[in-house]
């Protein structure tokens, strides 16, 4: 499984339209602004099942405001088409419920 780093990694990530998603060391996050406990509750629930569907899994901390998001491949110590494939998954889920992805907000 190919690890992408560096600026190969910043170049597919704009490549598959990832723009909500930023490289973290070795892994990529993103933000998402929820505004309240209860919606960031509600995405938190659909995206465990949608990394359950895939057998790969973020990284995720719920707050009042906002979730944020990290996908690495553990078993990689890099990110994978496994991370990538999974944040398009939650870069969907998070535009269904109306809720934007921003890995640059405060
Ligand atoms: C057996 C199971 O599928 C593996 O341990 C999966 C589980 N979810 C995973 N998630 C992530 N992010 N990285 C992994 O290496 C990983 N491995």
């Amino acid at each position: 499984m190919t690890a992408f780093t560096g600026q190969e990694l910043t170049d597919t990530l704009n490549d598959k339209g990832l723009t909500d998603w930023k490289p973290q060391g070795d892994a990529i996050g993103t933000r998402l602004l929820t505004g309240d406990f209860a919606t960031g509750l509600d995405l938190v629930n659909k995206i465990g099942a949608a990394a359950e569907e895939a057998g790969h899994h973020p990284d995720i901390t719920l707050t009042f405001p906002h979730v944020d998001i990290q996908l690495t491949s553990h078993d990689t110590g890099a990110v994978t088409e496994r991370d990538l494939d999974l944040a398009g998954t939650i870069s969907k889920l998070a535009a269904s419920a109306g809720v934007k992805a921003d890995p640059n907000a405060d």
